[in-house]
């Protein structure tokens, strides 16, 4: 069951938050909607969930034109930044609270209601706390029922936006696992916003990166970190180092040393270059841009490192622990020179 949008454009006034946005989602699949703030991620969501309608474009779900049904006949369910829980009903009800509205034709008898909570509650690893009020959870485990209300619809689409926003990097890093766990089980197609990489690159089959109301680019995580289409794919996939350079034949000449260019077009004559911390050597004596050792961090099985070059350009460099880098020590002058290069 396809998801397609297509040539979707929604105006506030004169202004396009979205601007002609067409992309498709598979059966299943988990797609992260990421951009910086503004981009139009949030906008697209409530489109889709039937909160808001587009002026030109067009809506589909396995064949159904979305833009003719309502919210609620859309089964499309929702979980947002801020936990939008009914603190006056236990966890246990407001995991029921979609079916329980639902007309009395449509509507679960008690006891298929009661056991669709208990799976739920199964599901999410919360079984005990059924009886519990949000007051009386930690912030990541109402968003674990807010998801579990969520599905309790049985949606056609599941739509978070960005629903670990407000809770620390840890427990983020714990539910992202989780989530996509619970999305490999159920099989629901989801769309995640998002506006941090990390979290869309570890949790999505395909990204989406929205710039302006406009896709950038979409495609699978690592598709996108090695080739990106555009500099603000670049910068905002990762760290990004930036030097003038002068190119032709797909080599940046830095007067003196020179590294390969990865591009999406030919590019020739001088263009700044962007290269990420990995594709950096360190070396005692040049050529290579000369810095200073500012900060040395091991980082997992890295290390990280900040240079800063006499003109105060600060650097990010990363290198294995037995590299080159291994015996520099703070203040140490070293030459840096990128092993490849972008240009767009
Ligand atoms: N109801 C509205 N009226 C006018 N402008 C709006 C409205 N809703 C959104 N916008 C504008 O549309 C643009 C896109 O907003 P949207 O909330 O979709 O961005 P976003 O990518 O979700 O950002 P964030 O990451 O900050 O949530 C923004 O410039 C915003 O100010």
């Amino acid at each position: 069951m396809s998801l397609v949008v297509e040539n979707i454009t929604k105006r506030f006034s004169d202004f396009a938050a979205l601007n002609d946005v067409s992309f498709e989602a598979q059966p299943g699949e988990f797609l992260a909607l990421l951009g910086p703030s503004g981009s139009g991620k949030t906008t697209l969501l409530r489109l889709l969930a039937g909160l808001d309608r587009p002026d030109t474009g067009r809506i589909d779900f396995d064949g159904l034109d979305y833009l003719t049904l309502s919210a609620r006949d859309r089964r499309v369910g929702m979980v947002f930044q801020s936990y939008a829980l009914f603190r006056h009903m236990t966890v246990a009800q407001n995991i029921a609270f979609g079916l329980n509205v639902r007309a009395s034709k449509d509507r679960p008898s008690k006891a298929e209601i009661q056991a669709t909570v208990q799976r739920l509650l199964k599901l999410i690893q919360l079984e005990d706390l059924g009886k519990r009020y949000p007051s009386q959870l930690s912030g990541g485990q109402r968003q674990r029922v807010a998801l579990a209300r969520a599905l309790a619809i049985n949606p056609r689409i599941l739509l978070l936006d960005e629903p670990f926003g407000a809770l620390d990097a840890l427990v983020r890093k714990d539910l992202r696992r989780w989530l996509r766990r619970i999305h490999d089980e159920t099989g629901v197609t989801t769309l995640f916003v998002t506006h941090d990489q990390e979290e869309a690159l570890d949790l999505a089959d395909r990204v989406v990166v929205l710039k302006d109301g406009q896709i950038e680019q979409i495609g699978k995580p690592l598709e996108l970190y090695r080739h990106p289409q555009s500099a603000f794919v670049f910068d905002f996939l990762g760290t990004s180092n930036q030097v003038p350079a002068s190119l032709s034949d797909g080599v940046a000449d830095f007067g003196g040393f020179s590294a390969p260019v990865v591009s999406p077009k030919a590019l020739s004559g001088a263009q700044t270059v962007r290269f990420r911390p990995f594709d950096t050597h360190l070396l005692r004596e040049g050529p290579g841009f000369e810095a200073k050792v500012l900060s040395l961090l091991p980082a997992g099985a890295n290390l990280r490192l900040e240079l800063q070059s006499p003109t105060g350009q600060v650097f990010e460099t990363q290198h294995a622990h037995d590299s080159e880098a291994s015996d520099l020590c703070l203040n140490d002058t070293v030459y840096l020179r990128p092993s490849k290069v972008y240009a767009f």
